[in-house]
C-alpha cells in the first residue's frame, strides 16, 4: 500500500495508557451524516430551517461552506445552546460559478454534485490528495444520465466541474452502489427537485451501509418529500417541495466507539448521554457488537453505558451495515483473547484510506497478526508492542491507534489533528475521560 500520510510538523500524539478502571460521562457533539444531510435539505428547501447542535467539524464546515457557495444563507451566531450556536439557515436561489473544496468528507463530494446540477453555473470540485482516489464515478455517470454536463477529463474522480444549467429533468436512473451507500443518498437527497422526481434502481453487488440510506429516507420523510423504498433497492422520490426543519442533531454515535471501547479495554464504564431510543445511525450497532465481545451494555435514560465484564472475547461479524465502527473493533479485537473474522467490508477500501490495508499493517507493525481477506480481516490474539501508529490522514484510524495505546505502553499515534474531521475535541475529551477515573465507579 502507498506511503502513510504523515503530518510532518507535528510530532506523534503520546497515547495515554491506563492502569485502573474508568468511570465516565462523555457527552459527544451531533453526527456527522445529521448534520451534513441536515444542511443538504435545508439548502434545497423553500423556507428557513434551524438546526440545534450541529456538529461542527472539518466535514461539517466544509458542507456548510459548500452550500453557502451555491447560495445558501447560513447564519452561525443565533441562540445558544448546550452545544454552541445553533445554524440558522436560509435557502436561496442556486447559483454558479462556484469551487468547492469537498476535503476528504465522502458526504461532500457526493451529496453536492446533484444540487450543483440545480445550479445555474459552472460548480468545480476537488479535495484533498485522498479524495481524488475515493470512488465517485457512479455520481458522475448518474449526473450524465440525467443531462448534466460533467467535465472530468474522463477520470471517473475528483477533480471534476458539473456544468449547472439551473434545473434537472429527472426520471429513471440505473448505478451501482456497492461501493459506497453515499451514491444511493446523494441522488435521493436532490431528487424531488427534479422536474420528474427520481426513480433510482441500484443494480449490483449489496449497497453497505445500509442504515445511512435509511436514515436518508427518514429525513427527506421529516421535510415533507414522498418517497417509496417498499421494493429492495429501488427508490422512487416524488417531485415536490422540501419542507424546512427545526431539528435537534443526535449525538455522533459513530464517534463513542473508541470512548466505549475504552471502558471495555480498561475496566470500569463509560456512559454516552444523550443515546437515541431509536436512531437510524449506524453506531447504534455498538450495543450489539460490545455485547458480542464480552461487554455489559445497557440503554436507559442516562444514556448508553458500557461496562467491563474483565472478558474480552474476538468475534465474526458482518460489519457491510457499520462499516465505519471498523478501525475500532479491529483495534479492540487485536487485544481479545479470541480471534476474529470482520467480514463484508470491502468497501472500506474506499472509504479516507484503503481501511483495510491501513488496519493491517498498522496492527501489524505492533507485532499484530492480522490478515486481510478480500473483504475483511482475520485477526489473532498476538502480543502488541509500542511504535508509530500511522493515521494515513483517517479520523478512525487515529482514534484506533488512540484505543490501542490504552493498553500497550509506547505507542503514539502519527497525525492526531485528522480527528478534526469529525471531533475537533478528540484529545481533549479523551483525557478528561481518562482523568475522571479517579473517581468512584458510577453505580
Ligand atoms: O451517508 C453517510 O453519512 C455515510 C455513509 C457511509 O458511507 P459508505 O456507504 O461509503 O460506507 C459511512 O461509512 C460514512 O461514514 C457516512
Ligand atoms: C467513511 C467515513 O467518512 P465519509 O463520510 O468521508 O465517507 C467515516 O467517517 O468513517
Amino acid at each position: 500500500m502507498s506511503t502513510p500520510v504523515s503530518d510532518e510538523a507535528t510530532a506523534p500524539w503520546p497515547a495515554p495508557t491506563v492502569n485502573g478502571p474508568i468511570s465516565a460521562t462523555v457527552s459527544l457533539p451531533g453526527s456527522k451524516s445529521l448534520t451534513n444531510r441536515y444542511l443538504v435539505l435545508a439548502a434545497l428547501a423553500d423556507e428557513p430551517s434551524r438546526l440545534r447542535a450541529p456538529l461542527r467539524s472539518r466535514d461539517t464546515l466544509l458542507m456548510a461552506s459548500a452550500v453557502r457557495s451555491l447560495g445558501t444563507v447560513l447564519d452561525d451566531a443565533t441562540a445558544t445552546g448546550a452545544f454552541g450556536a445553533d445554524w440558522l439557515i436560509t435557502p436561496g436561489e442556486l447559483r454558479g460559478p462556484a469551487s468547492i473544496d469537498v476535503g476528504l468528507a465522502g458526504t461532500v463530494m457526493r451529496f453536492v454534485p446533484p444540487i450543483a446540477a440545480l445550479a445555474n453555473g459552472d460548480i468545480a470540485f476537488d479535495g484533498d490528495p485522498h479524495a481524488r482516489v475515493r470512488p465517485m464515478g457512479p455520481i458522475i455517470e448518474a449526473l450524465r444520465g440525467l443531462g448534466i454536463t460533467v467535465d472530468d477529463n474522463g477520470g471517473g474522480r475528483l477533480p471534476f466541474t458539473v456544468r449547472g444549467t439551473g434545473s434537472v429533468r429527472g426520471g429513471t436512473l440505473e448505478i451501482d452502489a456497492s461501493a459506497s451507500s453515499q451514491f444511493v443518498s446523494a441522488l435521493l437527497l436532490a431528487g424531488a427537485r427534479f422536474e420528474e422526481g427520481l426513480t433510482l434502481r441500484h443494480v449490483g453487488g449489496q449497497v453497505p451501509s445500509e442504515p445511512h440510506v435509511t436514515m436518508t429516507v427518514e429525513a427527506l420523510r421529516d421535510v415533507g418529500v414522498v418517497i417509496d423504498d417498499s421494493e429492495p433497492d429501488v427508490w422512487r422520490v416524488e417531485p415536490g417541495r422540501v419542507g424546512g426543519l427545526d431539528v435537534m442533531v443526535e449525538p455522533d454515535l459513530s464517534n463513542a466507539a473508541p470512548f466505549l471501547a475504552a471502558a471495555v479495554l480498561a475496566g470500569g464504564q463509560v456512559t454516552v448521554p444523550g443515546w437515541p431510543q431509536y436512531t437510524t445511525q449506524a453506531g447504534d450497532h455498538l450495543r450489539d457488537l460490545l455485547d458480542q465481545m464480552g461487554a455489559d451494555v445497557s440503554l436507559d435514560r442516562d444514556g448508553l453505558t458500557v461496562r467491563s465484564t474483565g472478558e474480552l472475547y474476538g468475534l465474526d461479524a458482518d460489519l457491510r451495515a457499520a462499516g465505519e465502527l471498523t478501525p475500532t473493533i479491529a483495534a479492540l479485537a487485536a487485544l481479545a483473547e479470541t480471534p476474529s473474522h470482520l467480514r463484508g467490508i470491502a468497501h472500506l477500501r474506499g472509504h479516507e484510506t484503503d481501511r483495510l490495508a491501513a488496519l493491517a499493517t498498522e496492527l501489524n507493525q505492533l507485532g499484530g497478526n492480522v490478515t486481510e481477506t478480500e473483504d475483511g480481516l482475520i485477526i489473532k490474539p498476538a502480543k502488541l508492542h509500542g511504535g508509530v501508529f500511522h493515521s494515513y490522514a483517517d479520523h478512525r484510524m487515529a482514534t484506533a491507534g488512540a484505543v490501542i495505546g490504552l493498553k500497550v505502553a509506547g505507542v503514539s499515534v502519527e497525525n492526531i489533528g485528522t480527528t478534526a474531521k469529525t471531533l475537533p475535541e478528540f484529545t481533549q475529551l479523551w483525557e478528561r475521560m481518562l482523568t475522571a477515573s479517579d473517581g468512584p465507579e458510577r453505580r
